[in-house]
């Protein structure tokens, strides 16, 4: 269990909170080391967990600070936490931004997902300073937290990856309602195309967990029938270029901020 003190501002939302709770569940921390920004004052939270309306009197208390509001709200947040380390959830703000508007010299940068909810993100991360073996170890410690983390070389990953794992469940459920609806247009009743296609993104989700992916590919493709036609109309559509072009439209947007 860590003796740093954390303060999460944006504690009260999506992934704040998400990780506040695991934290305190996988015992990363405990609750008396743990401090929540939350300016309405009614949010309620497990008991040792102390709640400060003053984001100032959060980072002066803290060891470490995570930022975990939005890009827009972060333009209005008015701290000063030179010699504190910083770690920002957010997306396309850089840590030379985050720096410069709060003093602070030592950034991480970590893009988890909404899977956080499950404790089922991947969480890249990178630090703009070197750390030493024990502090990066801390680091991954805490993400592993809410998933499994990976430490990626620089900023420029953590922009990609924003539009890839940072998207969560984003491209998936995209699938499911294309599926879905294609389903239903080709006339299969509503609450069975759901279902199929439901099954078809979760269940081959689980599958994937246990599966490598091209060795599933093939042995389906071994038959020659349904799935092989299925997914030759797929590459001859360019699936793969059109899953670039949509990583690299998110990406454009994490590179050059909200
Ligand atoms: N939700 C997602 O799937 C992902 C979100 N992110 C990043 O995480 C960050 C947070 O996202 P969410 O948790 O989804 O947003 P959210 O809107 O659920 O949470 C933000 C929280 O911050 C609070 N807040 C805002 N300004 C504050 C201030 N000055 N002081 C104290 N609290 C303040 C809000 O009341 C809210 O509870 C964003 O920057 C986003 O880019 C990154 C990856 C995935
Ligand atoms: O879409 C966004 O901006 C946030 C960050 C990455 C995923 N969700």
């Amino acid at each position: 269990m860590t003796s740093k003190t954390v303060g999460i501002i944006g504690g009260t939302g999506w992934l704040g909170r998400a990780l506040a709770e695991a934290l305190l569940d996988s015992q990363f921390i405990a609750p008396q080391h743990l401090l929540i920004s939350n300016r309405s004052g009614v949010t309620a939270f497990e008991p040792g967990v102390r709640l400060l309306a003053d984001n100032q009197q959060l980072v002066d208390e803290s060891d470490i600070v995570v930022l975990s509001i939005r890009p827009e709200q972060f333009r209005e947040l008015r701290i000063n936490a030179r010699g504190r380390q910083v770690i920002s959830l957010m997306a396309g703000v850089s840590a030379a931004a985050i720096g410069l508007a709060t003093g602070a010299q030592a950034v991480v940068r970590a893009m988890p997902n909404a899977a956080v909810e499950i404790r089922q993100s991947f969480t890249p991360w990178c630090s703009n300073v070197s750390l030493d073996e024990q502090e990066a170890l801390w680091i991954q410690g805490l993400f592993e937290c809410v998933g499994s983390a990976d430490a990626v070389p620089d900023e420029a990953c953590v922009d990609y990856l924003s539009a890839l794992s940072g998207t969560g469940p984003a491209l998936p459920a995209m699938l499911q309602l294309a599926l879905t609806r294609q389903a239903v247009a080709a006339g299969i009743p509503p609450d069975i195309a759901q279902r199929a296609a439901q099954g078809v993104v979760v269940g081959g989700g689980h599958m994937l967990a246990r599966h490598d992916p091209q060795q599933l590919i093939d042995s389906l493709l071994a038959y020659r029938g349904v799935t092989a036609a299925a997914l030759q109309s797929m590459v001859d559509d360019e699936f793969e270029s059109l899953v670039g072009r949509a990583v690299e439209a998110g990406a454009q947007v994490a590179r050059r901020g909200m």
